[in-house]
């Protein structure tokens, strides 16, 4: 039986940093995958959402200069967005199982289940090492509701052949805003339930407010404080029974209320690897508790936002762990995340009500919509909200909702992690008329 010094469970971005950092420093690693080489992101996840989306913000650009230079609003083609999006998404499982082999990394395809704390099956063949990472993301939890068969994932969402006329998705977090938005845009009636007042719980409330009333004013239509009771087929159609009042009859129901990580019936249980409903646990060196056994990304239990960069983080860190260039527990930056809508929303660093109330910190609220950058492609709705600490001048947090928040807040969190000041920032030059080159009129 082959022995290797590290076996990687699960192939998405946090899988991959590891393996490919683990290999450059001569390590005999293997990567297991049971499903699609490459993980959520490129196949099911970050990137067909972006092809669509980016259609989305082309189309939005337009529609915002009307009769200043351009007379009508394109429609979106859904087929022929689709076959785009599989120009990307087709290549992915070949083109990562190739870069591994290439690279010298042994790809094992199947599940991978433990049999003891040194070995691990898959598909009735055993392969052991000296460290395992648990890299095994998460799939999307259904709601356990009668007829919860009928319900959609954002994996069926991100490969129809077909826009349905109308649509009820389930949950107000990332996937259901941002998939509500692309199926609106491209000419479906778009329902959302939410069971509270509060979608998108993380972020500023008063931005995301204006979020919801931009998407409603586009048509989006938000149910708060109602769910799914029931599901029920009609004809090609299904009905939702909704938990307070009503029903909606749609084209399509997706569920995004949340995802579960992939844990269960792995042995974990048996071998000692703790793991609750959100993930496993890990101490601060990411190791489980099992001295061998690590794990990142998805899976894990953790405060910080489950996203693709965090997990190549994740991996990258493990890696240095394990060659010993890296002794220290691992130390996150300031995470930046975005809600790829109608505008962005996204944010950076300290934002929360308990560091705005704090008298340490200083707040300022902007309306940008009248500043050259906007105003030029008659962008309506652009805000910010920029935190500051009193005593230091530094920025600490900001929230932006507009076209530009992307651009703004990756240059907000290189600001934030190199507690750069904003004498520093003003002693720059910057490409004019730029997001950047605002950033001195900022704070
Ligand atoms: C619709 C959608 C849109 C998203 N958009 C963004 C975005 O815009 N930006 C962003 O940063 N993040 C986004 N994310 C989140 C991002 O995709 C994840 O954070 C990222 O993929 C996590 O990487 P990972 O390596 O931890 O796990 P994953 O990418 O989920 O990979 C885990 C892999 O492990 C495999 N596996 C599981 N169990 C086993 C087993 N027992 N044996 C063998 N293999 C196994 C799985 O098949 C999977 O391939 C999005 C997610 C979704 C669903
Ligand atoms: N742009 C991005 O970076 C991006 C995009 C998509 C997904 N993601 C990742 O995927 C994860 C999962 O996304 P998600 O949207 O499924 O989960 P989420 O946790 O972001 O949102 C789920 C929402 O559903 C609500 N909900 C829960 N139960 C409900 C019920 N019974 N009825 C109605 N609403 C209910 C929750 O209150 C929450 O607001 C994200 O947290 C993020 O890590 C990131």
């Amino acid at each position: 039986m082959k022995r290797f010094d590290v076996i990687i469970i699960g192939s998405g971005p946090g899988g991959m940093a590891a393996a490919y950092d683990l290999a450059s420093e001569g390590n005999e690693v293997a990567v297991v995958e049971a499903d699609l080489w490459g993980g959520t992101c490129p196949n099911r996840g970050c990137d067909p959402k972006k092809v669509l989306y980016g259609v989305v913000e082309a189309k939005d650009n337009l529609a915002q200069l009307q009769n200043r230079g351009f007379n009508s609003v394109p429609k979106i083609n859904w087929a022929e967005l689709m076959g785009f999006k599989e120009t990307f998404t087709k290549p992915v499982p070949t083109e990562q199982k190739k870069g591994l082999i290439n690279s010298g990394i042994q790809t094992i395809t199947g599940r991978a289940v433990f049999k003891d704390k040194q070995t691990i099956l898959v598909e009735s063949t055993e392969y052991q090492a000296d460290k395992f990472i648990l890299a095994t993301g998460q799939r999307p939890a259904i709601l356990d509701i009668p007829g919860k068969e009928y319900f959609g994932t954002s994996t069926d969402f991100l490969s129809m052949k077909e826009l349905p006329a109308k649509i009820a998705f389930v949950g107000g977090g990332y996937i259901s805003l941002e998939l509500a938005n692309i199926a609106n845009s491209c000419g479906s009636e778009v329902h959302l339930l939410h069971h509270n007042q509060r979608p998108l719980k993380g972020f500023d409330e008063a931005l995301t407010s204006e979020l919801i009333g931009n998407l409603e004013q586009r048509g989006i239509h938000f149910h708060f404080n109602e769910s799914a009771e029931t599901l029920t087929k009609q004809g090609r159609q299904f009905k939702v029974e909704l938990t307070n009042q009503g029903s909606l009859i749609v084209d399509r129901v997706f569920c995004a209320t949340g995802r579960i990580p992939n844990l269960e019936n792995m042995g974990l249980e048996k071998i000692g690897v703790e793991y609750a409903h959100k993930g496993v646990n890990v101490n601060d060196h990411l190791q489980t508790t099992v001295e061998t056994i690590y794990a990142l990304g998805d899976c894990l239990q953790k405060n910080e936002p489950k996203l693709t960069p965090v997990s190549s983080f994740e991996g990258s860190y493990l890696a240095k762990l394990f060659t010993g260039s890296v002794q220290e527990a691992i130390d996150y930056p300031a995470i930046p995340t975005i809600i790829f809508s109608s505008p962005k929303l996204a944010q950076v660093g300290l934002t929360d009500d308990k560091t705005v109330a704090n008298d340490n910190y200083e707040v300022k609220e902007l309306d940008l919509s009248h500043w050259f950058t906007y105003k030029h492609l008659n962008e309506s709705l652009v805000k910010a909200k920029i935190v500051s600490e009193k005593a230091t001048g530094l920025l600490v947090g900001a929230t932006v909702l507009g076209n530009e928040a992307d651009q703004l807040i990756n240059l907000f969190t290189v600001m934030i992690n190199q507690k750069l000041a904003a004498n520093k920032v003003n002693s720059m030059i910057m490409l004019y008329p730029t997001v950047a080159s605002d950033l001195s009129y900022l704070y």
